[in-house]
């Protein structure tokens, strides 16, 4: 279903905890607040920046303009690898955000690349666990911390569809691994074409398939359309840590894995190219627009 979730995973509680409670007091700076004003931008090439609710632009790429119009959250990207190419630029306070989401993304990186998740993605594949090993430890991390505003006055089984946290997307990643605070996340189960929340299971990480696994797998593996409604419980706060090839590098799917009976199934693109795409607003998924 382009999703699994990793529990004993053996990532700190406290990594976690703090990480959530740091992002918590970003977000409740006011809006008017020196730092919060100067990292806002609707550039989606800025390697750090935070929208407020109600902006207009995304970095999903197939939210419409529809939707956008409906979309409650506010959120902050930082580009989190190589570390200290960037983390200067991130928020210096609350005073302790810089180290607290520091060792979050470090944390994910751990568990996503030098453990064991990307490897064994690889060796599903039949690959060579090693499979682009030194590019991807090479490549991007980007880390995005959403706010979603709490939603009075909503039915308890309001969906997305209805009411929108995030509007529908596939990430552009290879893999992105998703913790938040409160349940939310909804997935479109390919089989069944509903939507369908994830299980909440406690301090499970989410890895959700991206579409550069997508054409990297040569289609074995599918990304996955999520998004998020909104609650009338509580507001929620989630990170995502994407995983990708750098910027420039071409990604393409494995040569083990096309044949005549297989051919390729997408054209190499980069990330690069993506930004690309969102930039210019194509109302097609990115995904789509690799197909061959
Ligand atoms: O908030 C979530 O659980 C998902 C966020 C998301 O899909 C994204 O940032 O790309
Ligand atoms: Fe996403």
């Amino acid at each position: 279903m382009g999703f699994f979730q990793v529990i004993n995973h053996g990532i700190s509680k406290t990594a976690i905890e703090d990480a959530f409670v740091s992002s918590a007091k970003f977000f409740d700076l006011p809006n008017d607040d020196e730092e919060k004003k100067k990292l806002t931008s609707n550039d989606i090439a800025k390697p750090v920046r935070f929208e407020g609710i109600g902006s207009s632009s995304s970095d999903n790429n197939n939210d419409s303009k529809d939707n956008d119009s409906k979309v409650s959250k506010e959120f902050i990207k930082l580009y989190a690898h190589p570390l200290q190419d960037w983390i200067h630029l991130w928020p210096d306070h609350p005073s302790d955000f810089r180290e607290k989401i520091r060792n979050y993304a470090m944390e994910m990186r751990k568990i996503g690349i030098k453990f064991k998740i990307v490897e064994a993605i690889m060796e599903s594949l039949g690959l060579s666990p090693n499979y682009l090993r030194d590019k991807i430890e090479q490549g991007m991390q980007i880390l995005v911390i959403n706010k979603y505003a709490q939603c009075y006055g909503l039915p308890s089984s309001s969906t997305f569809i209805n009411t929108l946290g995030a509007a529908p997307h596939s990430d552009h990643s290879i893999i992105t691994i998703l913790l938040d605070n409160t349940p939310g996340l909804e997935i479109l189960d390919h089989h069944s074409k509903a939507w369908k929340a994830l299980p909440a299971v406690k301090c499970a990480l989410t890895v959700l398939v991206g579409d550069h696994l997508e054409v990297l797998s040569n289609d074995i593996y599918e990304s996955v359309l999520h998004g998020v409604g909104l609650s009338h419980r509580n507001s929620r706060i989630s990170i995502g840590s994407f995983q990708s090839l750098a910027m420039g590098d071409m990604v393409e799917p494995a040569l083990e894995l096309v044949d005549q009976d297989n051919p390729k199934r997408y054209r190499a693109n980069s990330f690069e190219e993506y930004l690309k795409h969102l930039s210019s607003k194509q109302p097609k998924p990115y995904i789509e627009s690799l197909k061959i």
